[in-house]
């Protein structure tokens, strides 16, 4: 396990640059996901760390030691592709000693690394078994005790579950976790999938065009993302524009008391999906919405309602409701984020 700083790394392939002014700091045996649209330079980052790559401008330290002159093989990073990469004419045992065998390890020493790492990953009973005859959970589950035989310093996953199935992805999702804080080593991931990002990461780095847009927790990033780029990552939200006087969110038919004392000439709240909810509609109540369109998911469904001339999208665990039927609508004020010019 390592500290890892990333300090205004750029990078550039043929003068066009894909990295710019990258900055991450990452904590001892913290897992960071790097997380953003494909080409946005997620990859691009995990080579520079792994040594593959090296920046044009810039430095990487390992426990504030720069590692821009060590080879990859020197500098302790093991990383692990989609693809699991497992040497097919060695079975389970040899391709998880093959490092260790490399480093000229003692076998006995060996011996007990695999033993307790083919424990981990629960496949003791199949070593001698060759690739081929492993599904892709087990190929993807020796591959990181492959990586992690070696004691790496930084333990480096390159979108690992992209290939799995779905239930085998939140099985692997489950175990790396596991196997993460059980050896306590930092780890970053790169994946587009931003509910394997927050599911997994202790903090997540929003990349976008080469450059980290926020870097922080799971929960803040969906709560309070600083902008709506970053706000979009996360999933389909709503956005208002009004005005906001002494606290209170203005627009047509609309009116949110926001709980401060701020104004605003031009501001845009945004509503996540689950902040808006649906009531039975009351003879007296004049916030009334239609619903227009009807997603059921399994363990909750999508709404679209027309509320004067406002589309609104919610979620809610009340399948019950059908296209036409007229709800009242509140919206839960204390999770409204907005973005303002001053
Ligand atoms: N060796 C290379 N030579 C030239 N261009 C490259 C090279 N490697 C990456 N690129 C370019 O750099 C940009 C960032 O690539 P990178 O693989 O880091 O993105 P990514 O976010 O990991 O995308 P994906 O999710 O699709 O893997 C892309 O435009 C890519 O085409």
């Amino acid at each position: 396990m390592s500290e890892v700083k990333i300090l205004s790394v750029s990078k550039s392939f043929n003068s066009s640059k894909v990295l710019n002014n990258i900055n991450i700091d990452i904590k001892n045996g913290e897992l960071i996901s790097l997380l953003g649209p494909s080409g946005c330079g997620k990859s691009t980052t995990l080579k520079l760390i792994a040594g593959i790559l090296n920046p044009d401008e810039g430095d990487i330290l390992f426990d504030n030691k720069s590692v821009l002159k060590l080879k990859t093989e020197k500098r302790d990073a093991a990383i692990v592709f989609q693809e699991y990469l497992l040497f097919p004419h060695m079975n389970i045992y040899e391709n998880i000693a093959f490092g260790l065998k490399v480093k000229k390890i003692p076998k006995k020493d060996v011996d007990s690394r695999v033993s307790e790492l083919l424990e981990t990953i629960k496949l003791s009973s199949e070593k001698y078994k060759y690739p081929s005859e492993l599904s892709g959970g087990q190929k993807q589950r020796v591959a990181i005790a492959r990586a992690l035989a070696i004691n790496p310093k930084i333990l480096l996953l390159d979108e690992p579950f992209s290939s799995l199935d779905i239930n085998l992805r939140n099985e692997m999702r489950e175990f790396v976790l596991e196997i993460q804080k059980k050896y306590n080593i930092t780890t970053v991931l790169v994946t587009h999938d931003k509910e394997e990002a927050l599911i997994m990461s202790d903090r997540i780095a929003v990349m976008l065009d080469g450059e980290i847009k926020q870097f922080d927790t799971p929960y803040n990033l969906y709560k309070s993302p600083k902008t709506k780029e970053v706000a979009n990552i996360f999933g389909e939200r709503n956005y208002i524009k009004g005005k906001l006087i002494n606290g209170v969110f203005k627009a047509d038919n609309i009116n949110i008391d926001l709980n401060n004392n701020e104004s605003y000439e031009e501001i845009e709240i945004m509503i996540s999906k689950e902040d808006i909810i649906l009531d039975e509609a009351k003879e007296n109540n004049c916030n009334i919405a239609t619903i227009a369109k009807k997603r059921y998911v399994g363990d909750k469904t999508y709404y679209e309602v027309k509320y004067n001339d406002y589309t609104l999208k919610l979620s809610s665990t009340n399948d019950g409701l059908e296209i036409g039927d007229n709800m009242s609508l509140k919206f839960n004020s204390h999770n409204i984020k907005y973005f303002c010019e001053k």
